[in-house]
């Protein structure tokens, strides 16, 4: 179902010792809520999916439910949270506004900063040992304002917090498999930093593919790499911002965390995380390959090797992210 990582799915379940999960959706009847959902019903990995949204998860949950795999589907709507939560192993979070044209992901914030406080101090108080992958935007604030409000409730674990970057990592790979006349399957392109404009870093040199794309295409793939969601939001014309290819990245990242969770080992995702890689730059959370494990976090790669070009995307990539984490911190403090 997700490229390469497919056979290692079936190896994972086929291996499994204990494979029921408990998967819920904050934000289920979204325009991404819906198409992850369904990628969701079909992962043997997946018995039980909890969907939650303000309004409408019931019906979504009775349409789901009708596709022939074995899990169980349950919507859960308005103060129902706690029936969702509770039990939860994965919660995979795209509840919150879209961007329309004109728009930074950082215009969100006013509204979705409070959304995500009041969802993560739901699954505070209800499954805090899950594993929690947060998709909405802007989120390099996001994440910081789930973590903070987990300190707050006294049951934070940097492990178990990620920021979803995986739409980043597919488009990098689409992407360079355009211009490359390659298939995307064959290419993996690392992508670090954070998840908006100029905090979006792919380390095309670390590619066999990328490393010879030079000049202007390299200008050109870096930008379209760093700016894709404006594409999708340009496209749609004021009706919203990437979902299905979202729906499909956020299916892989639950994927690779329920392949963890199963035992199986060497699973490696980007995703934005409480990180020490720039701590000491005032950079408390930072995107770059992390191997998960059942209990979230295993270990979080370096950097490796970067270019010139590289080194320059990143100095550009830290104040931003730094703004952008202490604006999440800041929220949280404010309340
Ligand atoms: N991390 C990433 O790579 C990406 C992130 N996004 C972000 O994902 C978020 C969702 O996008 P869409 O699905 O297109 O928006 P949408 O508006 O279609 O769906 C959002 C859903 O969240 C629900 N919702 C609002 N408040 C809620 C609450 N307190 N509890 C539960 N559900 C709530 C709404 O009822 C709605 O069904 C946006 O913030 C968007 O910017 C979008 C694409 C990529
Ligand atoms: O661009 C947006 O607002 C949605 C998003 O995060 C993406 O598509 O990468």
């Amino acid at each position: 179902m997700f490229a390469r990582r497919s056979t290692q799915l079936v190896r994972g379940f086929a291996t499994s010792a204990r494979a029921p999960y408990h998967v819920a959706v904050l934000g289920a009847a979204g325009g991404i809520g819906q198409p992850l959902s369904l990628l969701l019903k079909q992962n043997p990995l997946v018995t039980k999916l909890s969907l939650y949204d303000v309004r409408g998860a019931p019906g979504v949950a009775a349409d789901i439910s009708h596709v022939n795999t074995a899990s169980e589907v349950k919507g859960f709507e308005k103060d129902d949270i706690k029936d969702a939560l509770t039990g939860a192993d994965v919660i995979i979070i795209p509840a919150g506004v879209p961007r329309k044209p004109g728009m930074t992901r950082d215009d969100l914030f006013n509204t979705n900063a409070s959304i995500v406080q009041t969802l993560a101090e739901a699954a505070a108080t209800h499954a805090p040992k899950a594993l929690i992958g947060i998709i909405s935007n802007p989120v390099n604030s996001t994440v910081p304002i789930f973590a903070e409000t987990f300190k707050a409730k006294g049951v934070y674990d940097p492990k178990r917090i990620f920021g979803v970057t995986t739409l980043d990592v597919v488009r990098a790979s689409r992407f360079l498999g355009e211009i490359k006349n390659a298939d995307p399957k064959d290419i993996e392109v690392t992508v670090v930093g954070g998840h908006s404009g100029v905090t979006i870093i792919p380390l095309l040199s670390q590619t066999p593919l990328g490393k010879d794309v030079k000049g202007e295409e390299y200008k050109k793939i870096v930008h379209r790499i760093q700016f894709g969601g404006d594409e999708v939001v340009q496209a749609k014309a004021g009706t919203g911002s990437a979902t299905l290819s979202m729906g499909y990245a956020g299916a892989r990242f639950a994927n690779s965390l329920l392949r963890a969770l199963n035992g199986e080992k060497g699973v490696v995702e980007p995703t934005f995380v409480d990180s020490p890689l720039f701590k000491d730059q005032g950079v408390s959370h930072f995107s770059s390959n992390v191997e998960l494990g059942p209990n979230g976090v295993e270990k979080i790669h370096e950097l490796g090797a970067l270019s010139a070009e590289e080194e320059e995307l990143l100095k550009a990539a830290l104040p931003e992210l730094q703004k952008n984490i202490k604006k999440g911190v800041d929220f949280v403090a404010s309340k």
